[in-house]
């Protein structure tokens, strides 16, 4: 048996997928000028994103400018964007953290930035850019964790939201301070917010620019759990710890988890289950499948 046209199929379906991921929500026919805003966002440096890939499969993505309590600078928001294409093109990531250096997460953007660009066109063209970067991140096949220490305001609390899970040390906050800023989220954390907490409680939280400690995040579904160290080094160990327990495994199980769940989660239901069915078709026969059936094991 000749196993090209299954292989064919196979790489078509795959295509179709990551096709899929990386399309961007925004090109020129929403009237999106990317190469000028990037253009205007080299203007603004300081800070940077590190990426560390693991052989585990787990990478640790780290805003780095503390600072500036970690504030998103022109270049940092370049970075993400490139680090985010590297994590695209990582074909064995099953999991990954971001968190902040200098045990905080993030303040939002570089209020020096804000106000360089505060004309419109580049505000809007800033925020296709980071909507664009952001829901790139959300789609990305592995199970993502914003670990939160110290603070996750502004931009830095929409951050959390295109993660898949948010851990809280003790002591730690997130808030979205933007109407105080006499603004709304435009990273498109406030779309993510009300898919995560419900538009009730989202309109709280904006509306009302409120402190979200761990005990409220945990009782709201904002955060999964509270980690018991604040200390940096140790809850970057326990977040690793709780992100195992989702990420032990093969990778091409865990990526075909992920991309069901994102299926599900934004497509109408046809579409969600053909793509569901082009994935089952890429982890049916496999290797993980085949071995699974020579062991049998008991689900106990
Ligand atoms: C669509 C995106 C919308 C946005 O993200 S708008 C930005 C929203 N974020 C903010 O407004 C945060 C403003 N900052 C603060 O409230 C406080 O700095 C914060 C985060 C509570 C930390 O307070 P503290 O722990 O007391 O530390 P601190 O204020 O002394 O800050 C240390 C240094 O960091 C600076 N910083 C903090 N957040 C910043 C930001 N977003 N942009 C620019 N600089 C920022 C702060 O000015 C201070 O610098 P310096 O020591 O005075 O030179």
């Amino acid at each position: 048996m000749t196993l090209a046209p299954w292989k064919n199929f196979l790489q078509i379906t795959m295509k179709r997928i990551l096709q899929q991921r990386r399309l961007s929500l925004y090109n020129g026919a929403h009237g999106y000028e990317e190469e000028l805003i990037k253009k205007k966002l080299q203007q603004f440096s300081g800070g940077s994103i590190n990426l560390s890939k693991e052989d585990n499969g787990i990478a640790i993505l780290t805003l780095n400018n503390p600072k500036l309590m970690n504030a998103f600078t022109g270049t940092m928001m370049l970075e993400l964007q490139e680090r985010v294409t590297e994590l695209e093109n990582w074909k064995d990531g099953k999991g990954l953290i971001i968190h902040g250096a200098g045990n905080t997460f993030c303040s939002g953007s570089d209020l020096n930035v804000v106000k360089q660009i505060s004309n419109s066109q580049d505000g809007m063209n800033m925020c296709m850019f980071m909507q664009n970067t952001l829901t790139r991140l959300m789609r990305l096949p592995l199970f993502s964790v914003a670990l939160v220490q110290g603070k996750a305001f502004g931009g830095g609390a929409e951050l959390t939201t295109a993660c898949d899970f948010r851990l809280m040390t003790p002591g730690s906050e997130i808030r979205f301070v933007h109407k105080h800023m006499g603004l709304v989220p435009g990273w498109g954390g406030g779309a993510r917010l009300v898919r995560i907490v419900g538009s009730g409680a989202a309109l709280q939280l904006l509306g009302g620019a409120a402190r979200v400690d761990p005990e409220r995040a945990l009782s709201l579904g904002l955060s999964e759990h509270t980690l018991p160290s604040s200390d940096e080094t140790s809850a970057l160990g326990e977040a690793r710890a709780w992100l195992s327990q989702y990420t032990d495994g093969p990778a091409t199980v865990i990526r075909a988890v992920k991309k069901v769940v994102t299926a599900g989660r934004e497509l109408p239901l046809e579409a969600a289950l053909r793509t569901e069915k082009d994935i089952f078709g890429t982890v049916w026969g496999g290797p993980a499948n085949l071995q699974a059936l020579v062991r049998r094991p008991k689900h106990k």
